[in-house]
C-alpha cells in the first residue's frame, strides 16, 4: 500500500510526465549497481545509443541526469541556468562547514558575491598580469626536473601549488614542507577522498550524523571536525599574511592585495568573502592543471612525433637561444593547438562538477525534479568522431587551418564546464598550460624510460579517477636536448 501511495504521489507530481529514460531502478537501491565505476563517461556515451540525449538514474534517494549532447546541456546549464547552478549536498562538507568554498557552495547569496570576486580577479585581462609570475615559477618547475627528472609529478604539483600561492597571496612557498601549501594539499586531498560514493556513509545516510560519537562507524565526526580546523587555516593563513604585509608596505601585488584595497576603496566586498572565494583557488586550480600537465608528458612519450615537430617550430622562433615567452605564441601555432588538443584528448574532467536543480522542470516532454543531480557528459561532444575524427588519436593539427592558423573551436569550452558555473580559472588556465609546454619541449627531451638491461619500459595510456581523470602514474625519461638548452636552465632569467 506504501509503495502505491508514493508511486502515486510521484505521478501527480509529475503531472503524469516521465522522467528520462534510463536503466530500469530496483526497489531501494534503484540503480546503484548500473553506475559505472571505471571511465563512466564512456559507458553513458555508448548508453546515448539506447537512451537518447538525456537519460536518468536513481541511486539511494538520489535522482541522477545525464546530458549527452551540447544542445541539452547549452539549454538547460546555460539557458535556464537560474534553476541549474545548484550543486549536490554533501553532508559531510556540510559538517565540515564548507559552504563558503566556491566550487561546491550551494547556489546562494554567499556563492555569488565570492564568484563575482573570482570572475573580476581572474577575468582574460586580469590574467595577463600574472604572467611574469607563472614565468618564473615555470622556470623554477625547470631547475627542479633538471635536478630529479623522474619525480616530474611531484614537481607539477609544487610548480602549480607554488605558482597559485604567489598569484593568489604574492606568496613564495618554501622548497619543501611550506606550511600554507601543505595545509591547502590536505584539505584538498581530505575533500577529494571523501567526497567519491561510498567512501564515507554518512554522505549516503545522512541521520547518522545526529548518532553520538561514541557508538563505532562514527570516526567521521572528529574527522570533520579536523576538517573543520583546517579549513579556517586554509583561508586565514595566507590571507593575514597578505593583510600583515599590506600593513608594513611590503604587499606583492597579487589577488588578495587588489580585492583587499577594493573593499577598503568602498567596494562591497566583505573581508571575510574576500578570502573564503580566494582560498578556494587551490582546490579548484591545482589537482585539474597537475592532471592536464601529466597528460602532456604522457603524451610525450607516446607520440614523439608530435613533440619534434613542435620542437622544430619552436626552435625556428627562438632560435633555440631562449626560452619561448608568451609574445612567441602568435608564431607558434602548433604549440599553440597541441595545448588545445591537451584539454580535449584526455579530458581532466570528463563529466565537470555535478550541478542541481532548484526547481522541478520539463525539458521536451520530460520530468527533472527539483534537487536532481546533473552531469554534463562533456567527453561525449570532444570524442564525437563526426566532430573530431579518430578522436582517440592525438593530432594537434586538428586545430588548425589550412592557411595554417588555430581554430577557434567554441565547443573546446565544455571542459570548462557550462553557464555560471563554469570555470573562473580557465584564462590562468590557458597560459600556464602554454608557458609550461613550451618550456618543456625547448629544453627538454621526453622519451619511455629504459630498464637496467636497456629496456624500453612499456606506458600505457591508462587514467584513473572517477570526477578528476588523471594518468596512472608512469616512468619516462627526462633529459635536456642539448648542453645549450640546459644552459637555458641553469641561466636566471628576466621574468619582468
Ligand atoms: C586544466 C585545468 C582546469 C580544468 C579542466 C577545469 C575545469 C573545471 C570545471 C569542469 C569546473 C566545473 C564547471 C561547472 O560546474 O559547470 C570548474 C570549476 C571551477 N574551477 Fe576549474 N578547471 C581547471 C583549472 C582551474 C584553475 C587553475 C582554477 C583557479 C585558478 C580553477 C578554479 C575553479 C573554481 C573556483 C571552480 C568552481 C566554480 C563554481 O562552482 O562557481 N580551475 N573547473
Amino acid at each position: 500500500v506504501l509503495l502505491l501511495l508514493c508511486t502515486l504521489h510521484d505521478y501527480r507530481k509529475r503531472k503524469g510526465l516521465p522522467y528520462p529514460p534510463g536503466p530500469t531502478p530496483l526497489p531501494v537501491i534503484g540503480n546503484l549497481l548500473d553506475i559505472p565505476t571505471v571511465e563512466s563517461w564512456v559507458t553513458y556515451t555508448e548508453w546515448e545509443k539506447k537512451y537518447g540525449e538525456i537519460m536518468s538514474m536513481q541511486v539511494l534517494g538520489n535522482f541522477i541526469v545525464v546530458l549527452q549532447s551540447y544542445k541539452a546541456m547549452k539549454d538547460l546549464l546555460e539557458r535556464r541556468g537560474q534553476i541549474y547552478s545548484d550543486r549536490p549536498v554533501s553532508p559531510f562538507f556540510d559538517m565540515m562547514e564548507l559552504h563558503w568554498a566556491i566550487p561546491i557552495a550551494r547556489y546562494a547569496e554567499q556563492w555569488r558575491s565570492g564568484r563575482r570576486a573570482l570572475d573580476r580577479s581572474l577575468r582574460q585581462s586580469a590574467a595577463v598580469l600574472y604572467r611574469p609570475i607563472q614565468k618564473a615559477k615555470a622556470h623554477a618547475f625547470l631547475k627542479n626536473l633538471l635536478a630529479r627528472p623522474e619525480d616530474f609529478r611531484e614537481h607539477l604539483e609544487h610548480f602549480q601549488g607554488a605558482m597559485l600561492m604567489a598569484i593568489t597571496y604574492g606568496y613564495d612557498v618554501e622548497e619543501r614542507h611550506d606550511v600554507h601549501l601543505g595545509k591547502a594539499r590536505e584539505l584538498s586531498d581530505l575533500a577529494a577522498s571523501t567526497v567519491l560514493p561510498g567512501a564515507l556513509l554518512v554522505n549516503d545516510l545522512p541521520f547518522l550524523r545526529h548518532l553520538p560519537e561514541w557508538l563505532p562507524g562514527m570516526d567521521f565526526k572528529s574527522l570533520a571536525r579536523h576538517g573543520r580546523v583546517l579549513a579556517e587555516e586554509v583561508v586565514n593563513g595566507p590571507f593575514n599574511f597578505v593583510k600583515e604585509a599590506m600593513e608594513k608596505g611590503t604587499a606583492r601585488p597579487s589577488l588578495a592585495r587588489e580585492s583587499l584595497r577594493e573593499s577598503q576603496d568602498g567596494s562591497q566586498m566583505a573581508e571575510r568573502d574576500i578570502a573564503t572565494a580566494l582560498g578556494s583557488l587551490y582546490a579548484g586550480g591545482s589537482d585539474t592543471t597537475v592532471s592536464a600537465l601529466s597528460s602532456f608528458f604522457l603524451m610525450l612519450v607516446l607520440y614523439p612525433s608530435v613533440q619534434k615537430k613542435a620542437q622544430a617550430e619552436l626552435d625556428a622562433v627562438t632560435g633555440g637561444a631562449r626560452l619561448p615567452d608568451f609574445d612567441d605564441r602568435a608564431n607558434l601555432p602548433y604549440v599553440d593547438a597541441l595545448c588545445k588538443e591537451l584539454l580535449r584528448w584526455r579530458m581532466v574532467t570528463p563529466l565537470g562538477l555535478p550541478h542541481a536543480t532548484t526547481e522541478d522542470d520539463v525539458y521536451n516532454g520530460l520530468f527533472i525534479p527539483k534537487g536532481a543531480i546533473v552531469l554534463a557528459n562533456s567527453w561525449a561532444i570532444l570524442h564525437d568522431s563526426s566532430l573530431y575524427p579518430e578522436p582517440e588519436t592525438f593530432k594537434p593539427e586538428r586545430f588548425i587551418t589550412a592557411d595554417g592558423r588555430v581554430k577557434d573551436d567554441h565547443l573546446l569550452n565544455v571542459a570548462f564546464g557550462f553557464g555560471k558555473r563554469l570555470c573562473p580559472g580557465r584564462h590562468i588556465v590557458d597560459s600556464t598550460l602554454f608557458i609550461v609546454v613550451s618550456f618543456i619541449l625547448a629544453t627538454f627531451s621526453v622519451s619511455k624510460a629504459k630498464d637496467d638491461y636497456g629496456y624500453e619500459i612499456p606506458v600505457e595510456d591508462e587514467y584513473t579517477g572517477m570526477q578528476l581523470s588523471q594518468p596512472v602514474p608512469f616512468k619516462c625519461s627526462i633529459v635536456p636536448r642539448t648542453e645549450a638548452t640546459k644552459g637555458l636552465i641553469t641561466d636566471v632569467i628576466a621574468t619582468e
